[in-house]
């Protein structure tokens, strides 16, 4: 074997791309046959963004045109992810079509019937919806636009999923040749012919043609910027494949167009959240473009210190590659072109249309850190290595009747001060005391202060059974408390251990060395061989990280509950000894107790958590949420929320790229964040695509994989059975009044949902009045959930019988047992079954929860089969389903004995054959039945292998009828 020394291969800088998408006649033009006029300025916005985006990077633009129709939000492989009024939840939903309703009762005066319309984002839910009272509009960000579904005097009965056509309809929109999809005049006039690529697409993901990835390849392209028409169409398919593809996202939020709010809301939501997308204004990504381009200058005026390299390794060759190419430079300004490998690295690639994508930009360290830290794509581009900075900015003053968890009273700091130097020196910045000990805490926490077992901060208590105080338990707000803060002896542990203090709102700190030798030794894998990930999809794709939920489980089976805006939580595990241990160093470390724990694995730099601010619904006030990093070294992007429109420098400050401070994570290393930071900052893990050349040995240790422990102090509370909630974040503070929990998508959990999204984007947050009632929803997914097995005849005879009865299913996966040391499956891990059986979580209240196929089946069709609306079948017919569908299991069995013995098998399929030879049109009777979906995957399964089906030919019709079915057809595509 070869082995290659990672280090000497060539470097090279990768760099973003711009996509415009389907901004042609059909949709922008004056003549629109499906016109996108929102926002308003949305084709002013791009316009001025090209001519900055095409200084940096490739403008790919982008236009649709009809091929065959395309399935879209189904099951099967080839279709795509849209958000359409279906995906909306459901008063959203009203909101988006309230007018959208009239519209369609004026069409329905006008021809006398419904529009046609089959699998659009208008058919289900539009003609149950009534014009209802009108919603309160709660976002309140300035900028964005009143909700404009005002279509009124356009056709809307044409569904925006444009590239779908029911059978019988007829196809109206981008059709091949036709004017409508010729790119829109404006945008040819913002085109720059020479350096501009033109492509088109037949599906709504412009990655489904094959072709892009290949061309943003040959880029080296590994960050996309989007902008286009529509939001929750193109752009939503096409990021969303993005995603699957592994580059980094940024929508540009005011150069994407809808016709709905609520739809394009809807899309950015999930994108954010499923797909990791960033959102930046075009006047954000463009001060950020400019700022780049001034460093790109200055550094070509200044040659910066050449990355050290090792004395005997290979010189680096991309730039003679490069160099020989007969490649245009995009001719950037200030850029310069060194063939040279061995003077100082900066050079051109000038590919084609790459322009300063392919600057290499290989310092160590940036003489203007700081302008590459205010810079959005900088931020993408600076490797912080060795110096990390600590920087603060004034903390605004919250309004008296704010809520503020954790506050700070301190003077702001300095920003002149918070330098590249800062470091442990900041310590002096931090409070001379702690307040924690003297604290009145809020209800249900007891301060304890006098702790004879151990040395160290006081102690806070969160006892479930907890007596309200009397304002229900939630302490006395909205009066703005001190933050709570290390203590004296830990400032000192604090200052021996070379952490960040003091970053962001100045109650953020990161500790280093968190656990002493012994207990680090070996902790990384232990930790990650002892807990039992979970896969979680949403969307049909998993979230980008394994996870796993673990708290303090009370004597009466109790468990703290964190809720946040997520299909799906895993379950809560009692804590793991090597959690446990962590715990007790984290606590010490806070100053208070914490009672769950949300673990993460991010396999590689690829896995990532979007920009978010942690719910703090459940979340007690005046305690600290705990980041402990182990394994690879990750960043944590800190970027300031917008500025509220109640804040007076809004309407006087240019707008400017907002703030952020990156914040290594070492091995080791735990982030304190305060409540305030989480109000005002929003956080996230980006990926990190670079190539390895490019990370340093910390980051490439642990083979890229970092595992996180997110502890927090949770005041919610569930009952052991999962049916009662109460405590902090519930209606009732009290135990004994314990209400039963809300699941699915009621009007409860959409309110829950909007307080989290007011959460996530208000700098200024009033707790009480978000959040101060109480919600008692649990799961909000109102789809049932299917865990497959990964046995795939068992998995088959579920999905079969879902698709028959019509059952809207997302599935999950439990993720296999798996033994990080070899690895390979666990074998060490018995209590974990290799193959976990098929589990069918239903969509009722009680989500229902049923486990192996057969049983799964009988479920199903008792619950949801013809007989619920039908007559009832006889007895006699019941028995024949019944026995026919075990018997499935004895084929099956034949079929995988060990050795295999032809005779019986033989005999088997002959026993199969005269059931089909019977003149019923399936296997137990004249409609499709139990025995059906149990007996036909079998079937299948066998047909892949078996040859010789001479003498069972009713068997083999029977077989290839079933395969054509709507049900099967659903499922596992066209044959
Ligand atoms: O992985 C991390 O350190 C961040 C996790 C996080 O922000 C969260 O789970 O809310
Ligand atoms: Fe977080």
């Amino acid at each position: 074997m070869i082995e290659i020394d990672e280090h000497s291969l060539p470097f090279v800088r990768t760099g973003q791309a711009l996509l415009v998408l389907d901004l042609q006649n059909d949709f922008i033009d004056s003549g629109a046959v499906l016109p996108v006029r929102s926002p308003p300025d949305l084709i002013a916005n791009i316009v001025k963004l090209l001519p900055e985006f095409r200084a940096c990077g490739p403008i790919i633009s982008i236009r649709s045109i009809f091929e065959t129709s395309r399935p879209f939000n189904e099951p099967q492989g080839d279709s795509e992810s849209v958000v359409t009024d279906n995906e909306l939840a459901p008063n959203a939903r009203v909101l988006g079509l309230k007018s959208r309703t009239t519209l369609l009762k004026k069409l329905m005066e006008q021809t006398g019937k419904m529009p046609q319309s089959s699998n659009t984002d208008f058919s289900t839910t539009t003609l149950v919806v009534d014009d209802g009272p009108e919603q309160e509009d709660n976002d309140d960000e300035e900028e964005e636009e009143d909700d404009d579904d005002d279509l009124e005097g356009e056709d809307d009965s044409l569904p925006e999923t444009f590239l779908t056509v029911a059978p019988g309809q007829r196809q109206k929109l981008v059709l091949p040749a036709s004017p409508g999809t010729n790119f829109a005049e404006s945008i040819v006039a913002a085109a720059d012919i020479k350096k501009d690529l033109f492509s088109q697409k037949t599906y709504y993901s412009a990655f489904k043609d094959g072709s892009l990835v290949q061309t943003l390849r040959a880029k080296f392209v590994t960050e996309i910027y989007i902008c286009g028409a529509l939001t929750n169409i193109s752009v939503f398919a096409t990021a969303m494949d993005a995603a699957r593809h592994g580059y980094a996202i940024t929508i540009v939020e005011d150069c994407v167009g809808y016709r709905s709010k609520a739809r394009h809301d809807e899309a950015l939501r999930r994108l954010q959240e499923f797909a990791g997308c960033e959102l930046i204004t075009s006047t954000e990504l463009i001060g950020s473009l400019r700022e780049k381009l001034r460093m790109q200058r200055a550094t070509a005026r200044h040659p910066r210190p050449q990355r050290p390299r090792e004395k005997n390794a290979a010189p680096v060759g991309i730039e003679n590659l490069m160099a020989s190419l007969s490649l245009r430079s995009a001719g950037i300004p200030g850029s310069t072109s060194k063939s040279n490998s061995t003077g100082p690295s900066q050079s051109v690639a000038g590919a084609e249309n790459a322009g300063a994508a392919l600057i290499v930009d290989d310092a160590v360290e940036s003489p203007d850190i700081e302008l590459l830290m205010k810079t959005d794509i900088g931020k993408k581009r600076e490797r912080v290595q060795s110096k990390v900075k600590s920087r603060r900015r004034p903390s605004k003053s919250v309004p008296k009747d704010t809520t503020v968890p954790g506050d700070s009273k301190k003077a702001p700091p300095n920003p002149a001060t918070a330098n590249l130097s800062t470091g442990p020196q900041a310590l002096e910045k931090l409070p001379a005391s702690s307040e924690v000990e003297k604290k009145q805490a809020p209800g249900g926490i007891r301060t304890s202060e006098h702790r004879q077992d151990k040395p160290g901060p006081s102690r806070l208590v969160v006892d479930p059974e907890f007596k309200p105080t009397e304002n229900g338990g939630i302490a006395k707000e909205p009066k703005a408390a001190e933050p709570l803060s290390a203590s004296k002896a830990e400032m000192e542990t604090a200052s021996t251990n070379d952490g960040l203090f003091d970053l962001c709102e100045g109650d953020t700190s990161i500790f280093h060395n968190l656990l002493e030798d012994e207990l680090e030794k070996g902790i990384f894998e232990r930790l990650r061989d002892e807990v039992r990930w979970q896969k979680m999809s949403h969307q049909g794709g998993d979230v980008p990280r394994l996870v796993v939920v673990q708290g303090e489980v009370g004597q009466d089976g109790s468990i703290p509950i964190y809720r946040h805006p997520a299909d799906e939580s895993p379950p809560l595990l009692p804590f793991s000894p090597t959690v446990l241990l962590i715990r007790a160093q984290v606590e010490k470390k806070l100053g208070h107790p914490v009672n769950h724990v949300l673990i993460q694995f991010y396999r590689d730099g690829t896995d990532y958590i979007s920009e978010h601010s942690d719910k703090t619904l459940d979340i007690v006030p005046n305690t600290f949420i705990a980041n402990v990093s182990l394994g690879a070294q990750r960043t944590m992007v800190f970027r300031a929320k917008k500025a509220h429109k109640t804040d007076e420098t809004v309407n006087t400050a240019p707008a400017k790229p907002r703030e952020a401070v990156r914040v290594p994570l070492p091995h080791n290393s735990m982030c304190r964040m305060g409540l305030v930071t989480n109000m005002r900052w929003l956080h996230s893990i980006r990926q990190d695509k670079r190539p390895i050349q490019e990370k340093l040995p910390e980051e490439l240790a642990y083979g890229c994989g970092r595992i996180s422990l997110t502890f927090r102090l949770i005041g919610t509370f569930l009952d052991k059975h999962q049916q009662k909630i109460w405590g902090q974040g519930a209606v009732s503070k009290m135990k004994e009044r314990a209400r039963t929990v809300v699941n699915g998508k009621t009007e409860e959990a959409e309110r829950m949902v909007n307080a989290f999204g007011t959460e996530n984007h208000s700098s200024v947050f009033d707790w009480k009045a978000t959040y101060g009632e109480g919600f008692d929803v649990l799961h909000m997914s109102s789809s049932s959930k299917l865990f497959l097995s990964g046995d795939s005849i068992a998995d088959l005879r579920v999905k079969l019988t879902l698709a028959e009865y019509g059952i809207a299913w997302t599935e999950g996966k439990v993720s296999p047992s798996f033994n990080w040391k070899s690895g390979s499956s666990a074998k060490d891990a018995p209590e974990i079954p290799e193959v976990f059986p098929v589990k069918f979580i239903d969509s009722d209240l009680s989500k229902s929860t049923v486990v192996g196929d057969l049983a799964i089946l009988l479920y199903l069709d008792a619950v949801y089969g013809p007989m619920t609306n039908k007559k009832a079948k006889s007895p006699s017919e019941l028995a024949k389903q019944y026995t026919l569908m075990h018997q499935s299991g004895d084929l099956l069995k034949l079929w995988k004995s060990e050795p295999f013995s032809v005779k019986p098998f033989r005999r088997e399929l002959d026993m199969w054959e005269g059931f089909a030879k019977q003149e019923s049109a399936f296997i137990a009777g004249s409609s499709i039945s139990l025995a059906d979906f149990a007996l036909f995957p079998v079937l299948l399964a066998i047909q892949k292998e078996w040859d010789d089906w001479t003498g069972v030919d009713n068997l083999v019709d029977y077989c290839s009828k079933l395969r054509q079915r709507d049900c099967t057809v659903k499922v596992l595509g066209p044959t």
